[in-house]
């Protein structure tokens, strides 16, 4: 059975009536991980924020999101802060945009955590100092002291799932977590991400252009174009199968940006990823 089900979203900018997301219906099993992939601009972030409810108020939408059985397009906005960050939690591309800039990263971190718990101050920093070694950043009470602007992306990132990890939620949608970072970290933060899947096994939705990534998380792979879902079936299928022209154009050009990385880097193997 569905965890989530985004049943005909349509997503427009009211102030131009241009139709962003046309007319999307989607379901995340519980514990799967759904990859959403597509050129920039395709309508990715939208739809992710759209089942936060998180889209600007110029930028409306219809249709029915449901979890769990609660439509979360009908909660009045008490209600809706009420799932957000508890029952879905949003892990951004850009780690500065997500914090609160003008606060300490540890003052931001318990107003969330107080906005659904009521957690004394220890318990709190407890609990996410916990979350925050298990995800390898080594002095918690340092993190938390800083200013988003002092931590590098990668720390911001990490400072996200460990927060996921304190909430526990039903659903992560991570919204091309790894975009901003260079490969080490690229690497080292999808790890982490695979760790708090299997840790508390929820439901994902990952949106990405790193193909190398879909292969290594997703279940289910949709592909999104011109605001339209043009291809959509399990991740096996997607690297093996595609029937749009477009889905096969974009692994074929991320397998020969492998085979070009390969041989700048001097390996005599190819790798078809
Ligand atoms: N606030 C907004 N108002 C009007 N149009 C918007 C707004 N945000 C995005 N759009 C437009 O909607 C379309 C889809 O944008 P979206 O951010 O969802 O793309 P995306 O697939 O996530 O791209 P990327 O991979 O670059 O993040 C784009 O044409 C974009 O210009």
């Amino acid at each position: 059975m569905s965890l989530l089900e985004v049943k005909q979203l349509k997503v427009w900018d009211s102030s131009t009536e241009q139709v962003l997301v046309a007319n999307s219906s989607f379901q995340l099993a519980k514990g799967h991980c759904l990859a959403i992939v597509g050129e920039s601009g395709s309508g990715k972030s939208l739809t992710c924020k759209a089942i936060m409810r998180l889209n600007q108020a110029k930028v409306q939408q219809s249709g029915s999101i449901v979890l769990d059985g609660v439509d979360l397009s009908l909660l009045n906005k008490r209600a809706m802060r009420g799932y957000r960050g508890k029952r879905i939690c949003m892990i951004m591309q850009n780690g500065m945009r997500a914090f609160n800039p003008s606060r300490p990263v540890g003052a931001y971190l318990g107003e969330v955590l107080a906005r659904h718990y009521d957690w004394s101050k220890e318990e709190k920093l407890t609990r996410i100092g916990a979350a925050m070694t298990s995800v390898g950043l080594k002095d918690p009470a340092s993190v938390m002291r800083s200013y988003p602007y002092e931590l590098s992306g990668g720390m911001l990132q990490r400072v996200m799932i460990a927060l996921s990890i304190v909430m526990e939620p039903d659903v992560i949608i991570a919204d091309e977590p790894t975009t901003a970072l260079d490969a080490v970290t690229q690497f080292e933060v999808m790890e982490q991400l695979a760790k708090l899947r299997n840790r508390l096994d929820c439901a994902m939705i990952f949106v990405s252009h790193d193909l190398h990534a879909v292969k290594r998380i997703a279940n289910d792979v949709l592909v999104m174009k011109d605001g339209e879902i043009i291809e959509r079936g399990t991740a096996a299928d997607f690297f093996t199968r595609a029937r749009h022209p477009y889905t096969r154009q974009l692994i074929t050009a991320k397998q020969s940006l492998s085979r070009q990385f390969n041989q700048l880097m001097g390996g005599a193997s190819v790798a078809q990823g």
